[in-house]
């Protein structure tokens, strides 16, 4: 790679963990690519959707792999991956990835898919392709690192995994979308170095269009900053216009915005970042900008500015609202003193420098914003490079002189707004079509975010960031340093005190980047569709809070050193996977770090959020699967007591069969890895042995006891009329699931409902995977009938019953069951992101199962269901006990919540 290690170019991100796979469109596509082919012939070029030519696909690889890379030798590169904004300080470059292969579809899933009629219905007619957006920048000066970049990473080819890169294919003329000014001023140079055009786009059009993009399609992203607190704000889709976007680049562009593709250039002011940091390189001979800001947080601007005391000899002149210790005039003091520019302090400049430009900008905007009886306001552009003061500055000349009325909001992803926009242009990417849901933001350790200077290419290869772990080890706690929060103390009139605490260092520019994730386009994620009000649904049942996250930082850091030796001996326990262990833990607990700095520092997070990211962390490293030993061995155990359970209970009536099986489900779910009480149980017997203690131990009424009612609903009101179709969501691998949910979907089977059985897409903890099911239940039917048969009826035994011959055939036709995986790897779920799978699978469904903390009591607790929900679990946590039901650890939960 041409651009290694040197220089500064700015990675904002690296390559992320890897995302939910992409799954449906496959099919889709191959069925329609003939058609499609002669559409795209007649279109424009720049109107094609995507379209992944299928044709000639081979499975590269043997077939025994997880997933093996499939090659599309026939696929055109026409898809474009990358995309600039080329401003009078900064390149920035968005360009996307796709998922590196494509998973191929078990028997499972594509009998799964057929009884749930995926193939015919719900059809894209132009599928989003599935991949990750990144975000990287560089100086506009240093033009030649940008294209180093572009061309070490084949960008411009589509990438290095490209099909057409790999086959050394040189279409003649590839067009990529570029803003800003430098569109045109550097055309002719992308056309020499890299043989590439630059279509050019609108710079206001990309503005807007990225930052309605941004707005739309990220969940947190807009936040205000008063007073050193941050704070999200949730948009509302139908109340977003009219606003007023305010992007501080270089110079300034104030848009009034009124709707997708609706907007006037209002106003702009030549004194913006370019001001700033020129200006502020003259007077300080700083050499980046980073420095420049990092002055001024140690700077003093009464040495400096003119206060109103300094021209009223002390006193406020309250009669028009000003304190004496309102600036009056900027850089005004250094009119009557005899004294050179280096008798001032470099950071009280720097200071002086930065307020005054903030605050002009502040109030410009403000002037603009009552010009046309607009209320809020977004900042973009990398001037605000999510620094504290700058932005205090500017929400307190809005706030001040709109007395409160209007708002000023910040963008996480601040200066991108125009290359996401000038991204948006590309129609063939279909990304008009995507919705929040298809969107998960992942962050990755992969970015080098070393000191203040940020090298070299990303991180793309695992050595690499395993490497860069180990520096940043070393580095001791660089990243960690704490976010300057120059708290401003303000007067209330007009004035502004000098900033009383600003911290001693900036977080670097690239740490700054741990604000932004890499944002994975998963399109076939959806919104699980029996959630009763999607557009209140809050996942999280506790607030993650500074308090609650110091709690859960103390549980997560002391799991830590346990988790990898887990995940290394998951690996064989070799060198290399003690290497990658030791990275996984500092980049976890770095994760960790910055969020106790900062609660908000990844957007709004809640402990599923926190849960999944230590998943994510893992499989960054290449943790596949940190408990399949456990797993096994858990399935095993479980497996050989499971003939004697189904004996027990099929020996008793039918109430007394509901309440042990209930009872069993919340007996078994003590099997839980992520509890430390737990884990601490099980060195104090067999599985089997703990799962009969926990039995023994079951007290009605349970702290939440809804079994009574769920009795009469299933015995009682729907006798004749059974559920139509149940969905379980499982929890733990081993008793959990053997002895517990399998026992209960078994029962439901037998009065007649389907049953779906709903386990993760990835590991997480000692969850059981949907993968992972079929051999579960496979190896359960061979001991009962009515796993049996309603198995072989949900597709389930194709593989593995096959060779077992027995009466089947004469067999009556049972209701089926089936597995589907949720689309998520984290021991929670957020039923805004579920499978297609699953989505389809809800249509019919009539009964919802939730069993376990993460999903029914971390997270789900209070979300309401369009159909009856039974939410189970035991509780394995002494303060969630005492914070969510007044209770104890091992309390047990039964709600029901039926629809009348
Ligand atoms: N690492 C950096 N190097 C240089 N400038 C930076 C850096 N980080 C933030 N800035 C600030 O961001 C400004 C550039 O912001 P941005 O990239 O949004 O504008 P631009 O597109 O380059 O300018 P314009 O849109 O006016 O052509 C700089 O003028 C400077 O104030
Ligand atoms: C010239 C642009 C649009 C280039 O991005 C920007 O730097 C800007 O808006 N400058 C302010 C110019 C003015 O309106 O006075
Ligand atoms: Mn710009």
């Amino acid at each position: 790679m041409a651009a290694n290690n040197s220089g500064s170019i700015q990675e904002e991100l690296g390559e992320g963990g890897t995302g939910v796979k992409r799954e449906a469109e496959e099919e889709e596509s191959t069925s329609s690519s003939a058609a499609q082919a002669t559409a795209t012939a007649m279109l424009p070029r720049s109107s094609s959707r995507p379209q992944l030519d299928l044709s000639g696909a081979a499975i590269h690889g043997t077939l025994e792999e997880r997933d093996p890379t499939i090659l599309l030798p026939n696929q055109s590169d026409d898809i474009s991956h990358l995309a600039l904004d080329i401003g009078g300080s900064l390149i920035k470059l968005i360009y996307f990835s796709r998922h590196a292969e494509l998973s191929t579809e078990d028997k499972r899933k594509i009998s799964t898919k057929r009884r749930l009629g995926m193939f015919n219905g719900g059809r894209r007619s132009y599928p989003i392709l599935g991949g990750r957006l990144h975000f990287v920048k560089f100086e506009t000066e240093k033009l030649n690192e940008c294209l180093d970049f572009i061309s070490s990473k084949q960008l411009h080819r589509g990438g290095v995994d490209s099909p057409s890169w790999r086959s050394g294919a040189q279409p003649d003329d590839i067009l990529i979308k570029a803003t800003g000014g430098g569109a045109y001023k550097y055309a002719d140079l992308f056309k020499e170095r890299l043989g590439v055009s630059l279509e050019k786009e609108d710079e206001m059009d990309c503005l807007v269009a990225g930052a309605n993009f941004l707005l739309k399609a990220i969940r947190h992203e807009a936040f205000t900053h008063m007073d050193g607190h941050k704070e999200y704000v949730q948009i509302d889709q139908n109340d977003l216009f009219p606003f007023l976007l305010v992007n501080v680049g270089s110079g300034v562009s104030i848009i009034k915005v009124d709707g997708h593709g609706k907007f006037q250039r209002v106003s702009g002011t030549n004194v913006g970042g370019g001001t700033y940091w020129g200006l502020g390189r003259l007077m300080t001979k700083c050499k980046s900008f980073d420095e420049l800001l990092e002055l001024s947080q140690r700077g003093d601007n009464s040495t400096i500015d003119m206060l109103v005391g300094d021209i009223y000899g002390g006193l406020d002149y309250s009669k028009i609202g000003l304190s004496a210790s309102t600036i009056a005039s900027s850089f005004g003091k250094t009119i009557s003193e005899n004294k050179e520019l280096s008798d001032y302090r470099p950071e009280d400049i720097s200071l002086s420098l930065l307020r005054m430009i903030s605050y002009n900008i502040g109030q410009i905007s403000y002037l603009n914003a009552l010009r046309y009886g607009l209320k809020r306001i977004f900042f973009g552009g990398f001037f605000i490079r999510g620094h504290a003061y700058t932005m205090d500055t500017i929400s307190f000349a809005v706030n001040f002189w709109s007395k409160g009325e209007a708002q000023a909001m910040f963008l996480r992803h601040e200066g991108f707004l125009g290359a996401l926009g000038a991204f948006m242009s590309y129609e063939k990417h279909g990304l008009d079509d995507l919705r929040i849901h298809h969107l998960v933001e992942r962050f990755p350790m992969g970015a080098p975010y070393v000191g203040g200077k940020i090298h070299g290419p990303p991180l793309g290869d695992l050595n690499e960031k395993i490497s860069w772990m180990e520096k940043f080890v070393q580095k001791g706690t660089q990243i960690i340093a704490p976010v300057p929060m120059g708290v401003p103390a303000t007067t209330g009139m007009g004035g502004f005190e000098r900033p009383t605490s600003k911290g001693d260092i900036l977080r670097s520019d690239a740490s700054a980047a741990l604000n932004v994730g890499v944002l994975h386009l998963v399109p076939t994620l959806d919104v699980f569709p029996l959630l009763e009000d999607p557009k209140t649904y809050e996942p999280n049942t506790i607030d993650l809070d500074q308090d609650e996250f110091k709690y859960w930082f103390k549980i997560l850091s002391d799991h830590l050193p346990d988790l990898v030796d887990k995940a290394v001996a998951s690996e064989g326990g070799t060198d290399d996977a003690k290497r990658r262990g030791d990275a996984f833990s500092h980049a976890f607990s770095a994760h960790l770090a910055r969020l106790m700095e900062e609660p908000a520092a990844y957007g709004k997070f809640g402990l599923a959020n926190l849960l999944e990211l230590r998943e994510e962390c893992l499989r960054e490293f290449q943790f596949v699967d940190a408990y399949i030993s456990i797993k096994q061995r858990e399935n095993e155990a479980s497996l050989a007591v499971l003939p004697d359970l189904l004996m027990e209970l099929d020996s008793m009536n039918e109430e007394a069969r509901l309440l042990a099986l209930i009872e069993g489900v919340l007996a078994a779910n003590i099997f839980d890895w992520g509890s430390r009480a737990c884990v601490e149980l099980y060195h104090k017997g067999t599985i089997i042995e703990i799962y009969r203690m926990s039995r023994k131990k079951m007290q009605r009424p349970w702290r939440i006891d809804d079994f009574d009612m769920f009795k009469k609903r299933m015995l009682t009101d729907r006798k004749d009329q059974p559920y139509k179709r149940a969905l379980l969501f499982v929890d733990n691998s081993g008793a959990d699931v053997v002895l517990g949910m399998l026992p209960l979907a078994r029962e439901l089977l037998r009065h007649g409902s389907e049953v779906v059985l709903v386990a993760n897409s990835l590991p997480a903890l000692n969850d059981v995977t949907a993968n992972e099911l079929p051999e579960i239940i496979a190896e359960a039917s061979k001991h009962c009938g009515i796993l049996r048969k309603a198995a072989e009826a949900g597709g389930l035994l194709v593989d593995a019953m096959a060779g077992i011959q027995d009466d089947l055939k004469d067999a009556p036709e049972s209701v089926p069951l089936m597995v589907v995986e949720n689309g998520c790897g984290s021991p929670c779920i957020d039923f805004r992101q579920v499978s297609s799978e699953l989505a389809a699978a809800a249509k019919d469904a009539d009964l919802l199962i939730l069993e376990g903390m993460g999903r029914s009591l971390h997270t789900n607790l209070n979300a309401r269901f369009k159909c009856d929900a039974l939410k189970l679990a035991m509780v394995k946590n002494q303060r969630l006990a005492e914070k969510l039901f007044n209770g104890n650890i091992y309390d047990c939960i039964c709600k029901f919540e039926p629809v009348s």
